[in-house]
């Protein structure tokens, strides 16, 4: 089938000559005198010492790009150079082809590894708009098998390295130019590409592995899981492709959990910390958005702790960032977090609970790998040995889909007079305090589920203290059963799905907690403690 893989770039064999800058017609000519030379000669066994060192020479002559052009051959030179020879091992003069072939190589390491910088391709992946060169699918089909195929071969070859790395980096090339909608065939036909080995199944993860020793590489992966991931909750998948994609999905984050696992880096940031890095932790922020930088000097000043990790092989990249504010007491309310002035925070008394605010994940592609769990508990030891007046660890957080699952059941329930959710929207009790207050019509008095429905039906019930607090407790009531909802073992909501699955006990939900517009759409402005009473003391 000839599918078309839309906006791609010019084939990377032209762009790798282009980038040979300046080898120009005497570098093309040097390039073919010493391709044949390297070619012909380490089938020989009678090949000479003088070849060899013309072989370094040559090869050293050359610039980077144009030496890089050779490095197929190259490869080629040392590996027949070493395997030539009989009874007594190999000549002297093979010996030593393969020496000068694998030193010119290897002075080549750290050329292709710049060459090779993946970064380049992910920058041109977020600005290139404009369509260019197509490639088919057959195209896509066999860059894949031969990347494939060398990147497994060269796990026990290490001669084949550098093809396997530039063959690797032309696969980045090829899907930063990708269109998003041809991802789905690119994660196919890389999970079905075979590189000549048949029986070997997932041996995509030789490439995967080979990508990610390229410079800019773990970054490219972490963005391709991310890619992948969203592809599958879009829900659009091809049923056939559904396995194997996620397979694909879990394979790369188990390459990439070998890059985070055991390598993470605790850092408390501050104002001394890069502007770079402190724009980064404003944009990721997830919870509770930043309105420049006064806020965040304020989230990072006295009595506040904003963590961060970082890893050695995504530099200047802060994968996960957890706010904590130092606290005399449980926090109830996100305002009066924010709003103490950064620089008047200092409390004459030691502060004894650490409230975990915010914590935001920087990038999709690394999700599952345990980065949260991981963060909050280094948090609390750093916390316990700088702090020791701190005894209790508990969040202020977010029930984000409470609103929307109570105006669904609300919805239901008037819909069938019957519905069980009646019983629960209001007591009695509750019922003929709200309806003394509230002036309603017959129809909005029928049941409890369409006075709820109907007194929340807009903001104005925040507005007037009487009926806010008539709806105080059952609101508390229906927000408790809410947290605890469960599917199958996890709960509902995913904020509690991720404490509670860390150890955390659902605690306090606090009345008027959040009041900004994003708190009353969530939630109607409520808000939860987790509670770490594990790693709390006197609990
Ligand atoms: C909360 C996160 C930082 C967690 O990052 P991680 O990389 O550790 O996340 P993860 O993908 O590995 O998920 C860890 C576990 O959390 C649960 N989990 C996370 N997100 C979920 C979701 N949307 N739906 C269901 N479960 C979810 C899963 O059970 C998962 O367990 P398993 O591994 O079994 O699948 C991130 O999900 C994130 O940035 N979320 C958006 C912002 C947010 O809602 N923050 C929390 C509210 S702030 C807050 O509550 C205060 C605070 O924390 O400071």
């Amino acid at each position: 089938m000839l599918r078309s893989f839309g906006r791609i770039v010019p084939p990377l064999t032209r762009q790798m000559t282009r980038s040979a800058g300046g080898a120009g017609a005497g570098s093309d000519m040097a390039i073919e005198r010493s391709s044949s030379l390297l070619m012909q000669q380490p089938a020989s066994v009678s090949v000479s010492g003088g070849a060899s060192a013309r072989v370094a020479c040559v090869a050293r002559a050359l610039s980077s790009g144009a030496r890089m052009s050779l490095a197929p051959a190259l490869t080629a030179a040392a590996s027949s150079a070493s395997a030539i020879g009989g009874v007594n091992g190999p000549s002297a003069a093979a010996t030593s082809l393969a020496a000068a072939s694998a030193a010119a190589l290897g002075g080549l390491d750290d050329e292709i590894a710049l060459e090779f910088d993946v970064s380049e391709l992910r920058a041109r992946r977020r600005l290139s708009t404009a369509p260019v060169e197509v490639f088919t699918e057959s195209h896509v089909v066999s860059l894949l098998d031969g990347a494939l195929a060398t990147a497994c071969r060269a796990e026990s070859d290490p001669a084949l390295k550098q093809e396997a790395r530039r063959l690797a980096f032309q696969v980045c090339e090829l899907y930063c130019s990708l269109a998003e909608s041809y991802r789905e065939h690119f994660y196919l036909d890389l999970i079905r590409a075979k590189g000549g080995n048949d029986t070997q199944k997932f041996a995509y993860k030789s490439l995967l592995k080979t990508i990610l020793e390229l410079p800019g590489g773990p970054r490219l992966l972490v963005d391709m899981r991310g890619d992948l991931l969203s592809l599958v909750h879009q829900n659009q998948l091809d049923a056939a492709s559904v396995e194997p994609i996620d397979q694909l999905g879990v394979d790369l984050r188990n390459i990439l959990k070998t890059i985070i696992v055991g390598h993470t880096h605790l850092t408390r940031l501050s104002w001394n910390t890069s502007a770079a890095i402190l724009e980064k932790v404003m944009g990721y922020e997830a919870v509770h958005p930043m309105n420049g930088w006064n806020d965040l000097k304020r989230r990072i000043g006295r009595n506040r702790i904003c963590f961060s990790y970082f890893v050695p092989l995504l530099p200047g990249e802060p994968l996960i960032v957890l706010h904590t504010a130092l606290m005399t007491h449980r926090a109830d309310n996100i305002h009066k977090i924010f709003e103490e002035p950064h620089d008047s925070l200092a409390s004459p008394i030691p502060p004894t609970w650490a409230i975990f605010f915010s914590s935001s994940a920087s990038h999709k592609g690394l999700s599952g790998v345990g980065l949260g769990h991981d963060l909050i508990m280094e948090a609390v030891a750093y916390i316990k040995k700088r702090h020791p007046t701190v005894k209790n660890f508990a969040t202020l957080s977010p029930i984000p889909r409470f609103r929307m699952w109570l105006t669904a059941n609300l919805a239901a329930a008037v819909a069938d007079p019957a519905h069980p959710f009646n019983d629960l929207a209001l007591t009695k009790a509750e019922l003929s305090v709200v309806r003394r207050l509230e002036s309603l019509s017959a129809k909005e008095y029928s049941t409890p589920a369409a006075t709820l429905q109907t007194i929340l039906g807009n903001d104005d019930w925040s507005k007037s203290h009487r009926i806010s607090e008539a709806l105080r407790a059952p609101m508390l009531r229906l927000a408790s059963h809410y947290v605890n909802l469960k599917v199958g073992k996890s709960s509902y909501d995913p904020v509690a799905a991720f404490h509670i699955g860390n150890g955390a006990t659902a605690g306090d939900i606090n009345w008027m907690a959040n009041a900004s517009p994003r708190g009353m759409a969530e939630s109607y402005g409520l808000m939860i403690n987790y509670r770490y009473l594990s790693v709390s003391e006197g609990n």
